[in-house]
């Protein structure tokens, strides 16, 4: 069965960074409940989550996808553009070495977060914005490249981070809610969701669509194109400019 790993929210969840929309307060303990959801289905859909020790002092190491990226038999430890997450990373290092994985490093003065890298077969999309700079993509494209990866940069200006504007489907095709995308040209195949929530999915396997409870319109366009929607609720997440892919990290070898 292939893993996912996850990691616990921090008793300080509330503190979580905002940036592009107003803060409003964050109930933990339904956080917590919707985070034991959002693993369960993981678990039920054939992921074993692998829980990445808490760090309990970093209020957004739940969102473990921005800690670390993996390609192939790599994981590369980031060195996130926001200076309160870069303790997130230590531990998510050790996890992955214990998973099997080769370490490296983005480096000073390269930022990088994982939210950035929609990785779509071995096309990569890197977003250069507010969290990865250019030399983060210069240091991930000289890890990449030898495995076979075409790394290309993409802006993103109008969201936290790329993956906050477009995800893709198992086809390949990059989807986003088009007010928020920056350049729908940068991208191979793209198609339009009627909802910000709606860009948002994680492939679960076959054609199943783990997605939020937020975006019922692009739920239904999903079944119309005959995928199955698998919808959570993290609506505690969303507050935080969180969404469902940035919970889990999925170890797909
Ligand atoms: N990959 C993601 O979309 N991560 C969400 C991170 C949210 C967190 N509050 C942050 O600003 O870093």
């Amino acid at each position: 069965m292939p893993s996912a790993l996850v990691r616990r929210p921090s008793p300080r969840l509330a503190e979580g960074l905002v940036t592009h929309i107003e803060r409003t307060p964050v109930d933990l303990d339904l956080a917590v409940r919707q985070w034991q959801a959002y693993v369960d289905v993981l678990e039920q859909h054939g992921w074993t989550p692998v829980e990445v020790p808490p760090a309990d002092d970093c209020p957004d190491g739940v969102f473990i996808e921005d800690a670390l990226v993996v390609y192939g038999d790599l994981a590369v430890i980031v060195r996130a553009g926001a200076e309160s997450r870069r303790p997130e990373a230590a531990a998510a290092e050790e996890t992955a070495r214990a998973q099997g994985y080769r370490i490296t490093h983005i480096t000073a003065p390269g930022t990088l977060d994982g939210g950035d890298v929609l990785k779509v077969g071995t096309t990569v999309y890197v977003g250069l914005g507010g969290r990865t700079n250019e030399e983060g993509i210069r240091q991930f494209r000289a890890a990449l490249e030898p495995l076979g990866a075409d790394v290309r940069a993409v802006p993103v200006r109008k969201v936290l981070h790329l993956k906050s504007a477009v995800t893709a489907l198992p086809d390949g095709t990059v989807i986003g809610y088009e007010p928020l995308v920056d350049d729908p040209a940068a991208f191979d195949k793209f198609r339009a969701v009627p909802e910000e929530g709606g860009s948002h999915v994680v492939l679960l396997g076959d054609d199943r669509l783990l997605m939020a409870a937020s975006a019922p319109q692009s739920a239904e366009l999903f079944r119309q194109l005959g995928y199955t929607p698998v919808v959570v609720d993290i609506s505690e997440f969303e507050k935080l400019e969180g969404c469902v892919t940035c919970l889990s990290v999925r170890l797909r070898r």
